[in-house]
């Protein structure tokens, strides 16, 4: 979708990013003006822009533009949502991204400036309102059902341990779809995620109407540092949480308790390098939140020392290639 994919020049970047903000504008109005629902079936831009009182000519330069990022197709002068799309832009898509894609922006984008210069552009985040449960609950399944479950999934069956695995925790979840798709691939297995009470209700509410795999998922409401998590555990996954460990290397201890013989714990986050100017897609995706004060990211081997801090026997690492951007898994094994 960039102009010049095979340039990457500094003179080409900085050109690709004048066009940056206008792509994600159009994501933007394609979702707000329901473009993508719409365009399920194919329309002219004269059928939707009487449909949506507006003008056919500008909308057509619109969904040009949608056209020409690959989002829509365009053919005899009718446009429709391109079939890759589909899933993740439809608000009834099995993988629907639009939740993520109307709740992080807010989060991510900002007035640099403004934060630069310490000026608190934004409201700070009220964390006893309920609507912060509810965008947080939707914006999380939104991104676990349309790439963070599949991403997670091919880890998790990359494991020696997995083939045998019969039950799974999940610490500081934020949703039931990683849970519920283990429930669903392994009717042999249970699984427990662990989260905060407002996140965990939340996610007690989808399980109940989720069916059979639903009643094979069960929810312990709690801070994950004081809460008990019982044990037995042959698979602990723990990603993008551990943040929020009072203190990591207890954290891992308790993890390591919870273990089975044999047992493994898991953890999926970003490591920092180059002095943490790497990699690109965490540094300036996290920018507006470590200007705002709320910068938690990890610096690479910064887990794998605190897993062999807590008792850990056997510590490995690698990296994974995500289309939300590249992790370090490391696993405690021992
Ligand atoms: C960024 S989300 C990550 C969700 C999911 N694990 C993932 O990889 O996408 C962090 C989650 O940790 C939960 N969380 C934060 N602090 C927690 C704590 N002290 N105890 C339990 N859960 C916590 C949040 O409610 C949220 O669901």
């Amino acid at each position: 979708m960039t102009t010049h994919p095979d340039d990457s020049s500094v003179p080409a970047r900085l050109f690709d990013l004048i066009q940056a903000p206008l792509r994600w504008q159009l994501v933007a109005v394609g979702l707000e003006f329901a473009l993508f629902d719409r365009l399920a079936t194919p329309a002219t831009a004269a059928d939707l822009a009487a449909d949506l009182a507006l003008d056919a000519g500008r909308l057509g330069f619109v969904l040009d533009a949608l056209a020409a990022m690959e989002l829509l197709v365009k053919a005899d002068g009718r446009y429709r949502l391109a079939d890759e799309a589909s899933p993740y832009l439809r608000t009834d898509g099995p993988r629907s991204l639009r939740d993520l894609l109307t709740t992080l922006p807010r989060l991510r984008h900002g007035d640099v400036a403004a934060l630069l210069r310490g000026e608190t552009a934004d409201a700070p985040l009220d964390m006893t309102a309920p609507e912060f449960w509810d965008r947080s609950a939707f914006s999380l399944r939104s991104f676990h059902r349309g790439m963070g479950a599949a991403a997670m999934m091919a880890v998790l069956e990359s494991l020696p341990e997995w083939p045998s695995a019969r039950r799974f925790l999940d610490v500081g979840a934020g949703s039931e779809t990683l849970s519920l798709t283990v429930a669903e691939r392994r009717p042999d297995m249970t699984a427990t995620v662990v989260d905060l009470p407002p996140m965990a209700s939340r996610i007690a509410g989808r399980l109940d109407t989720a069916g059979a795999a639903g009643r094979r998922v069960a929810v312990i409401a709690g801070d994950f540092n004081d809460t008990e998590w019982g044990g037995g555990y042959d698979v602990i996954w723990a990603s993008l949480t551990l943040y929020y460990a009072r203190d990591l290397v207890a954290l891992l201890a308790k993890a390591r308790r919870a273990l089975a013989p044999g047992g493994v714990f898991v953890s999926l986050h970003e490591g920092l390098t180059a002095e943490r100017t790497q990699p690109e897609t965490h540094v300036v995706g996290r920018l507006a939140a470590a200007l705002r004060g709320q910068g938690r990211s990890f610096d690479r081997g910064a887990i794998a020392a605190a897993l062999s801090a807590a008792g850990f026997a056997r510590v490995d690492s690698r990296d994974v290639a995500t289309a939300f951007g590249p992790f370090r898994l490391d696993c405690g094994r021992g």
